[in-house]
């Protein structure tokens, strides 16, 4: 019997985040292993013309709760899906709401965030920093509550290279930002955001350090620990392999590569690709809830879920595979072959986005033109470019991440728990993985058809030849406009066709002597 499973049955959980990604396997995993859980508690607010019913109703009834509803067919009955939003004042949640919250959460999962790089910085403080506070107020009335966990990032500390499983303190005091952002303008905070973030390459990850800070500075007696996971992918084994559901980190560039949009990358091969499935930080998390409430550590403690020391990949391994698969399993309808360059240098990555991606967006756009139609590959490739100009800091970078907690909370687990519960990175097989995730990509995000392949496969070939042909053409003109302007090309292009006339004459001579 799974001591994990057991603990969460009976208990009422609250989660926060649970509409995110990270959010939706979480719930996934706990209704199937822990069916007989009381509730859980799910913060929402309405979105893009949906209610807070339809929105659960969506995520119930998508493919990665299938199971779900075999081990629990009242999942229904058990979600509780309370209206907020967390960037206002007591999260804008009802009176009667916050009383049941108050007097019945058990176990808090604090996932909810604003995942963007460039959010302004109020935005971000209120959603990573103030929300975070408020959250952790909220708790510490909660007379029933035995764990609150919090989610943070590995890259929270991306200033530093050696990250340990500890808060490390910010420059300036969480609690002066907050109090300064409320009688500052807009027009102000961005000027001087730049100058609060300092080496953090982005408010994101800057907030979500100074998110740590306030959990360490509001913990009063309540069970905290925090999980820092690094870059999260899709489903390693659990539901089912290769899910994922956004466009975020990684699954938006494999999307651009597949489709042939992107074909070199300013990133550094040697640079460990710190990824890890999204089951592997749930299984964590619920190990870390059980662990938290059951043994009370005396501090908060911090844990990594990161690849990088137990089971190291690069980028260059990883976009190998990648390219692999895109062979086996080609994108539908693809703007050119996929193909790949991993360039660290600036100078051979400007000329790669001129000539590889600026380049062929403007003659298609071209094209599109000619053809009556209206232009958008240029504005699309822009934007393809900004996004991979965002994630370049972390491409281009290795970090070392200790995992002392992790390792020694896995040392803590039954065989029953470290099975159901795997967080163990070093059973992962890389290339299987990756495989997997670039199929899921394929059937979860760009919601491709696999009886499409041959197709697929069919227009690609298309590609290479109006690829070839193409080339052909533009190197005649080229040559054309040479032989047309200089006296050297005009020798070297009669040298090369005598030579190929002498050739030709002393074969067919030979030819004719043999008979
Ligand atoms: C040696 C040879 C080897 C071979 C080499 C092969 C190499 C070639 C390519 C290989 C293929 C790829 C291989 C894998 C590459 C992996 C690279 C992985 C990099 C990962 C780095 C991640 C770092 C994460 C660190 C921290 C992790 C976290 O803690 S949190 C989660 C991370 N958060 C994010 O990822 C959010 C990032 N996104 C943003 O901040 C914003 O979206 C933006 C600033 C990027 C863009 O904002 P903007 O306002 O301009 O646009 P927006 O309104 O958001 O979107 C507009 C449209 O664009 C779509 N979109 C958004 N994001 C992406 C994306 N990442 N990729 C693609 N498309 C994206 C979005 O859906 C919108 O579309 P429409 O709705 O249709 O308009
Ligand atoms: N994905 C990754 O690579 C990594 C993620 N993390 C951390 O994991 C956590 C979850 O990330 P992930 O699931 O990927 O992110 P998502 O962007 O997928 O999910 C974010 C969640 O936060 C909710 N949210 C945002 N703003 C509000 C608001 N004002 N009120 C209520 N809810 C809100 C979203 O709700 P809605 O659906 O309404 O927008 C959504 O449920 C975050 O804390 C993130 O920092 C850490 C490392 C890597």
């Amino acid at each position: 019997m799974s001591m994990i499973a057991a603990f969460y049955g009976g208990k009422s959980i609250l989660i926060t985040g649970a509409t995110g990604f990270l959010g939706k396997v979480l719930m996934e995993k706990l209704f199937r292993t822990s069916p007989d859980l009381k509730v859980i508690y799910i913060l929402v607010r309405p979105k893009a013309g949906q209610t807070l019913q339809q929105r659960v109703f969506q995520i119930l009834n998508s493919k990665l709760f299938e199971k779900v509803k075999e081990v629990c067919p009242n999942v229904h009955e058990k979600i509780r899906a309370i209206y907020a939003d967390l960037s206002q004042n007591d999260f804008a949640i009802s009176k009667e709401d916050m009383q049941e919250l108050l007097s019945c959460t058990n176990v808090i999962f604090h996932c909810a965030a604003t995942v963007r790089f460039d959010d302004t910085l109020r935005h971000a403080v209120q959603l990573n920093v103030t929300a975070t506070r408020q959250l952790l107020l909220m708790a510490s009335q909660m007379p029933k509550l035995e764990a609150f966990i919090h989610i943070s990032t590995a890259y929270s500390n991306c200033n530093l290279k050696h990250i340990d499983e500890v808060i490390y303190p910010c420059p300036v005091e969480p609690k002066k930002i907050i109090d300064s952002l409320e009688w500052l303008d807009d027009a102000i905070i961005e000027e001087i955001a730049p100058k609060l973030i300092r080496d953090w390459p982005n408010i994101y990850t800057y907030t979500k350090a100074l998110g740590e800070m306030v959990v360490q500075q509001e913990s009063r007696n309540l069970n905290i620990a925090i999980i820092r996971p690094s870059i999260v992918g899709a489903t390693w084994q659990e539901p089912f392999p290769g899910w994922v559901d956004n466009v975020n980190g990684p699954n938006g560039l494999i999307i651009a590569a597949g489709k042939g949009f992107l074909r070199a990358l300013k990133a550094t091969p040697k640079a460990v690709a710190d990824l890890i499935p999204v089951d592997t930080v749930v299984n964590l998390m619920l190990a870390v809830g059980w662990y938290t409430a059951v043994h009370r550590p005396k501090s908060t403690l911090v844990y990594h879920s990161t690849s990088g020391n137990l089971n190291p990949c690069n980028w260059h391994k990883m976009g190998v595979q990648v390219l692999a698969t895109f062979e086996k399993i080609p994108f539908e309808r693809a703007f050119r072959r996929p193909y790949a360059n991993f360039t660290s240098n600036n100078f051979t990555s400007q000329y790669w986005n001129a000539v590889s991606h600026r380049a062929p967006a403007i003659i298609y756009d071209c094209y599109l033109r000619l053809t009556g139609r209206k232009p958008r590959m240029t504005k699309l490739m822009n934007q393809i470019l900004r996004t991979v100009s965002m994630l370049e800091y972390f491409i281009n970078r290795s970090w070392e991440w200790s995992t002392y907690n992790t390792e020694m909370l896995m040392s803590e687990l039954s065989p029953e728990d470290q099975r159901v519960f795997n967080f163990d990175v070093r059973q992962l097989n890389w290339l299987e993985y990756i495989e997997n995730y670039v199929l899921g990509v394929k059937k979860y995000l760009l919601k491709e058809d696999m009886a499409g392949i041959p197709e697929a496969k069919q227009h690609l070939k298309r590609l290479r030849n109006i690829h070839y042909l193409f080339n052909t053409a533009l190197f005649l003109i080229v040559w054309r406009l040479l032989i047309a302007r200089s006296q050297m090309a005009r020798n070297v292009w009669f040298f090369i066709v005598s030579f190929c006339y002498k050739f030709l004459s002393y074969f067919r001579a030979s030819s004719t002597l043999k008979v």
